[in-house]
């Protein structure tokens, strides 16, 4: 076949009015409208490749993402896939290394969603063109190669490229079982859907129900409003699920750390398997505090952790017991196997973060890769599930007895339907005017 080509960057700015029904509202988000900085990589094929990809917001803002990816597009314009491929760390430090654009940075902020939005296209294109979905892409690769995806720049203190074949090397012989568990099995769900902020009373208690009959077996709610309200939201929770199901709480960044700590004692009588976003992403030393107080409940975070960088640094200082990846906060898949492969080292299960648009079509991809090549367990892992948004993906996840059955078709299943792109265009398409 001759060589692909990517000849044009289409960016879109879609956005959902989930503002209105309130889904996916948190104390810090009280009325997002979950959006996409949408990404068509354009080839020489026009009719058979295309890669897709997106970086997520909750509405105003989207518009930066969509610049920054214009601003971007440069670097992937007449270049051939296999230019990247032959060497995917070369094209991610290519991507995140730009002379000028770095300066937005380095790899953080709004250049860094942008470029989550570019690589996980490319890695959509990639895996199309192998005709594989995105994990069974990875999973084929032997360790040499999986680890030369990753820049190691600034992360070679936790983990070498050395040490990082040897993790997959261990890994290797029982792969095929894994896989195997998989198909018929799946990967174990939490769901987030009954517990946004904004939801009535009664409508939480429907939805507890509903996700109990749909075999869920945790279940995370939203907490950080005021302490009195989160008390009786737990309670009512509590009374729903009963003590068999495992209940998370979200505080979304709300709190300082002190007052992090005062609040989980007193939300403990739930009895919480984690707290989440308990204060500040950017508060390391804090996170620590938090984690040495709460014990044993866990804190998890990382939807706003904006690089490996910052993930070292928790994972170092103690401060993250579970390590919630995000698909397109950090730099696209690249970066994510540095994050899963530091997490199988320092022993942090990784439960990626998955309430927004597509991030539940992502974060399958990656948590199925996790298990097959990298931790090589479930142990303490579940995936977030939201119901939301999804009859707008040509390949939606599946959820079965509360698991995500592993996606079969090639690509990394963040293709949005082009009627729905054209749609919720925003400020254009009829669901705007
Ligand atoms: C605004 C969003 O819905 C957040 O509330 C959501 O991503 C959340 O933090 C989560 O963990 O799913
Ligand atoms: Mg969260």
């Amino acid at each position: 076949m001759k060589s692909i080509i990517i000849t044009a960057v289409e960016v879109k700015d879609v956005r959902f009015p989930t503002s209105q029904s309130l889904d996916g509202s948190d104390a810090m988000n009280p009325d997002p409208d979950y959006s996409a900085a949408y990404v068509i990589l354009k080839t020489n094929f026009p009719n058979k490749f295309e890669g897709h990809g997106l970086t997520f917001t909750i509405g105003r803002g989207n518009e930066l993402c969509v610049a920054a990816i214009k601003s971007l597009a440069y670097l992937l314009i007449g270049k051939s896939l296999e230019s990247f491929t032959q060497d995917m760390g070369a094209f991610w430090k290519m991507i995140t290394g730009d002379s000028q654009l770095r300066w937005l940075g380095p790899e953080k902020g709004v250049i860094h969603l942008a470029t989550g939005a570019i690589v996980n296209a490319v890695w959509d294109l990639y895996a199309k063109v192998e005709e594989k979905p995105l994990w069974k892409l990875l999973a084929d690769m032997s360790p040499e190669e999986f680890v030369k995806c990753i820049d190691f720049t600034y992360i070679t203190d936790a983990i070498t490229p050395n040490e990082a074949v040897t993790l997959l090397e261990n890994k290797e012989a029982t792969k095929q079982q894994r896989i195997e568990d998989l198909l018929k099995n799946g990967y174990p769900a939490y769901t987030t859907s009954a517990g946004w902020l904004g939801y009535s009373d009664t409508k939480m208690r429907r939805l507890c129900g509903e996700a109990k009959a749909a075999g869920f077996k945790h279940m995370k709610i939203k907490v950080g409003s005021d302490l009195q309200d989160d008390m009786r939201r737990a309670a009512i929770i509590r009374e729903e699920i009963g003590d068999d199901l495992q209940l998370m709480m979200d505080a979304n960044q709300k709190w300082d750390v002190d007052e992090a700590i005062e609040n989980m004692a007193e939300l403990a009588k739930f009895n919480p398997y984690w707290i989440e976003e308990p204060t500040s992403p950017d508060d390391i030393l804090g996170h620590a505090k938090i984690a040495k107080a709460v014990a044993p409940i866990k804190v998890a975070t990382g939807e706003h952790c904006q690089n490996r960088v910052v993930f070292k640094q928790l994972m170092q200082a103690g401060a993250i017991e579970i390590c919630q990846i995000d698909s397109c906060r950090v730099g696209g898949v690249n970066e994510i196997l540095a994050i899963l492969l530091m997490a199988a080292k320092f022993n942090i299960p990784v439960c990626p973060h998955a309430g927004g648009v597509g991030l539940c079509e992502y974060v399958q991809h990656l948590s199925m890769i996790d298990y097959i090549a990298v931790s090589a367990s479930l142990d303490e892992r579940i995936i977030e599930y939201v119901d939301h948004l999804h009859e707008h993906f040509l390949d939606p996840v599946l959820i079965k007895n509360g698991a995500y059955m592993p996606p079969l078709l090639p690509g990394y299943s963040i293709e949005i339907k082009s009627q729905s792109l054209i749609d919720y265009e925003f400020p254009v398409g009829k669901i705007w005017k």
